[in-house]
């Protein structure tokens, strides 16, 4: 006889039993009133003490699990061993996270619908609007729903959907993902490495209770889900030098420490349930239409700003801090060829992703090219510099390369010319204006 956890649900529902890599798709239904045993802790379960050794598939029913479970349940001919679900009960809103792969009877299938419906959450950041924009271009402007707890402005706002949605509320974020029948969920909602470390707890609450709201609704509704990781997901004790995809990851920030974690409950979700995690590691990210959002990197943004308007840039790091960085098109473009990678080209589900490394001095003389008045001066922000000197200074990405064919298009010299080209003509129309 096994012994078989399910979690606590308060409606009716169905739940997989098998695991991944099991053909059968076994499943077993509950009603309301079987969820009554519980044991203590801040995780809930209701038991099924027992039910009938493994019999033959589509011959077997198997009856009267216990108090617990009344209904059927088929259990698999393929000798598979049925995965303890657990789902969590807070307050009044438990949460249901199924197991084995086929993790979509809840949602639309792709063969349902033409393209993906995509919900992008914290997405009137530096990466989001960027990405709405490509993702629409591709899957059509109503496929693509931004969300954020911000205000769009009104170019954004009449650009396509726009969604009121806080990652801390579960019970919303459930409510916008079923009425909107989203298959992939790109979670962009975070605080950065600087800002984070002026505001621990809200960054705990954004980035790691967020993350397990959004790690909860993926799985339950069988998403593709992409959550971002970083350069910052490494420390000092990390080979920086290289930084390969697999390594010491011992990183000093609570930024840091909130995407290893996301990487690893990623990963464990996709080992334990199936849910189909996605995730790239993205070096510092330079792009001209969006303002950064409070990180280390955002120095190399800011030159290009303040270049053009002042003809001065102060600079926050030391001149010889090395960093990865991309431009944001690249970056963007990862994302979508990520997502849509076949499966079995994935051989891991964390990849490192770059495209450059450069210092603020390299930085300087390539603008200084382009601008050759430019005056840089260095003021050194010392948390800033702590985190920068326990990161990465060379990515290594050869796994991208390889398992999907991740390539960059821009290098410095492309980037420090397309960003001038931009926010130049940007600063024409302002001034014509
Ligand atoms: N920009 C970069 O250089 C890099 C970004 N990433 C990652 O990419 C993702 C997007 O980055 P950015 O757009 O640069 O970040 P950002 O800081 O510019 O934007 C983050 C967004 O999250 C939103 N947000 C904050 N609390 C929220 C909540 N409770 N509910 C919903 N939304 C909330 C904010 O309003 C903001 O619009 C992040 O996860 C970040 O860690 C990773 C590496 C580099
Ligand atoms: C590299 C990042 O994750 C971000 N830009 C930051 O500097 O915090």
């Amino acid at each position: 006889m096994k012994s078989l956890e399910v979690g606590l649900k308060d409606e009716f529902g169905i739940l997989p039993l098998c695991s991944a890599w099991c053909p059968c798709r076994a499943r077993a239904q509950f009603s309301r009133s079987d969820w009554l045993a519980t044991k203590a802790g801040s995780y809930k379960y209701a038991q099924i003490t027992s039910f009938a050794p493994f019999v033959p598939l589509h011959l077997q029913v198997v009856r009267a699990l216990s108090k617990v479970a009344k209904q059927a349940l088929l259990a698999p001919a393929c000798g598979c061993q049925p995965l303890t679900v657990a789902i969590r009960n807070i307050s009044f809103s438990p949460r249901q996270v199924t197991s084995g792969s086929d993790a979509s009877f809840h949602s639309v299938s792709f063969s349902e619908t033409d393209h993906p419906k995509v919900l992008i959450t914290g997405g009137l950041g530096q990466l989001g609007v960027g990405l709405a924009k490509l993702l629409r271009k591709r899957f059509g402007k109503n496929n693509v729903i931004l969300s954020d707890i911000r205000k769009p402005p009104s170019n954004v706002f009449h650009s396509g959907p726009f969604i009121y949605s806080d990652i801390l509320d579960y019970k919303n974020l459930r409510e916008i993902v079923v009425n909107n029948r989203i298959t992939w969920l790109v979670h962009y909602s975070a605080l950065l490495s600087a800002v984070g470390e002026s505001n621990v707890a809200l960054a705990r609450a954004v980035n790691i209770t967020g993350l397990h709201n959004i790690l909860d609704i993926a799985a339950e509704h069988g998403l593709r889900l992409f959550v971002p990781s970083t350069i910052g997901a490494f420390g000092p004790t990390s080979p920086r030098n290289p930084t390969p995809d697999l390594c010491v990851q011992r990183p000093r920030t609570i930024y840091g420490v909130s995407k290893v974690h996301a990487e690893l409950m990623g990963e464990y979700y996709h080992h334990r349930y199936g849910l189909d995690f996605r995730c790239l590691r993205y070096p510092g990210i330079i792009s001209a239409d969006s303002q950064p959002g409070g990180g280390t990197t955002d120095y190399a943004v800011q030159i290009f700003h303040d270049g053009v308007k002042t003809g001065k840039f102060e600079c926050n790091l030391k001149p010889d801090t090395r960093l990865p960085m991309m431009y944001i098109d690249d970056c963007l473009r990862a994302t979508l060829e990520v997502m849509e990678a076949p499966a079995e080209t994935l051989s891991m589900r964390t990849y490192n992703i770059n495209a450059m490394s450069f210092t603020p001095e390299e930085l300087a003389n390539e603008v200084q090219k382009q601008l050759p008045d430019l005056q840089v001066t260095y003021e050194i922000d010392s948390v800033r510099q702590a985190i920068a000197d326990s990161w990465p200074m060379n990515f290594d990405d050869s796994n991208a390369r390889n398992d999907w064919g991740w390539k960059h298009d821009y290098d410095l010299p492309e980037l420090v010319q397309t960003m001038l080209n931009f926010i130049g003509s940007d600063s024409r129309i302002a001034q014509a204006n």
